[in-house]
């Protein structure tokens, strides 16, 4: 017992750790406790000012591991919160407690291997960690000043709603895609600003531009060169966002929408993103893909634009029946009644493809694959809806 005394942590400030509370009031806590670590910052500043020594807490730790345990302490806690919520997805890797942690019971077990589940998280661990490296090269400062010369943000859902209208058809998002993990190099010949141009004559609404370098062979170089291209198409940043940081990010190299992954992020994250995306004019696309994603977001507030990926990002599965099932009876009802746009996502190749999400309540469709590997990709789109959408 006397050891365990002497292992406890500085500045176990965070009472509510120890009484650990109901996972329902765990955003909550989450953000009290955030709130607590970064005082810690202060109480750092305060004892070096003192003294003028190495900052050492009255237990004799030293402040910088202090630091890092709570660090840890806040991850572990995302990840609770996130599979309170159903997400399977962990957000970094569990690098095990520092050194000398004395923690919740629960929380001290942790330490199970450092490989990714899935593709996804290993997508994410890896964002995770070239959003840190971008962030120090562009703090949130100079991409707020940047805003500054950003092109103006156009009307994503305007496009949509106006395709649909005309063509009665699902309003196109064409994806500007060269690989996925899934499929490979999809498209050997890839100049971005020539298939952007065949979209935009071929009839589409929309366009997503991939900007995910490592899995997806994507990158914002794309995006920035499709929207000085004069493309008037309005542009989705597909990326993985896990930090909002990346939205202001997005916005300053064009982007008038971006995409929120449900299977990633919780409720708490979405919320907040979606708030910043009004701030900066984007429009915000929520991928769903299961019924539990789906009844999140449907109770998240301000939520314009959802998508069905048919495609399950953990597993590589794809199945366009999911649209149709998720869309049945009472979810239905409640998006017609709030009137938000449902996009059909992947898999998508034919005609009847398109008739059959256009059934299930679908009014656009998002659709890379199939139209990128046309040598003409504006006359994929043509081969795609059975007819020309452009006229
Ligand atoms: O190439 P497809 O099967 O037509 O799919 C396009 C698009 O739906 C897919 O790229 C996608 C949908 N959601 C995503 C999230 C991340 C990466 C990729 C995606």
């Amino acid at each position: 017992m006397e050891g365990l005394a002497s292992l406890k942590a500085p500045f176990q400030a965070t009472p509510f750790l120890s009484s650990r509370p109901k996972t329902w009031d765990l955003p909550t806590q989450l953000i009290f406790y955030k709130r607590n670590s970064f005082s810690t910052f202060s109480v750092r500043a305060q004892v070096e000012s003192t003294d003028g020594s190495a900052a050492v807490s009255s237990s004799g730790e030293s402040v910088t591991d202090a630091l890092k345990i709570k660090e840890w302490e806040v991850g572990m806690l995302q990840n609770e919160v996130a599979s309170s919520q159903g997400i399977r997805i962990r957000r970094r890797p569990p690098s095990g407690p520092p050194l000398h942690y004395v923690g919740p019971f629960q929380f001290r077990l942790q330490n199970e291997g450092n490989t990714p589940r899935n593709i996804l998280e290993e997508i994410v661990w890896n964002k995770d960690k070239e959003v840190s490296q971008l962030k120090e090269r562009k703090p949130l400062s100079v991409l707020k000043k940047a805003l500054e010369n950003a092109p103006p943000a156009r009307d994503f859902i305007g496009a949509l709603r106006a395709a649909n209208d005309r063509t009665g058809l699902p309003g196109l998002i064409a994806e500007v895609k060269k690989a996925s993990p899934s499929r490979g190099i999809l498209r050997e010949n890839f100049d971005p600003v020539e298939i952007a141009k065949s979209y935009e004559k071929g009839g589409a609404a929309c366009l997503s531009v991939l900007t995910d370098e490592k899995y997806f062979k994507g990158s914002f170089e794309n995006l920035e060169l499709i929207r000085k291209a004069g493309v008037k198409c309005p542009l989705l940043c597909k990326e993985f966002i896990v930090d909002a940081w990346q939205l202001y990010y997005a916005r300053t190299k064009g982007a008038d929408a971006v995409l929120l992954i449900a299977a990633v992020l919780p409720d708490l994250d979405i919320k907040y993103m979606i708030k910043i995306c009004k701030i900066l004019g984007l429009t915000a696309l929520v991928e769903v893909h299961d019924e539990r994603e789906f009844d999140r977001v449907l109770a998240i507030e301000g939520i314009e634009l959802i998508g069905i990926n048919n495609r399950n990002l953990e597993t590589f599965e794809l199945d366009i029946s999911i649209t149709k099932k998720l869309l049945e009876g009472e979810r239905g009802k409640i998006i017609r009644e709030r009137d938000i746009i449902m996009v059909g996502e992947s898999g998508l190749f034919t005609p009847e493809d398109i008739a059959f999400v256009q059934g299930a309540g679908v009014r656009a469709i998002l659709v890379g694959e199939s139209i990128v590997k046309q040598s003409d990709p504006g006359k994929g789109i043509s081969n795609l809806f059975g007819k020309d959408i452009s006229i």
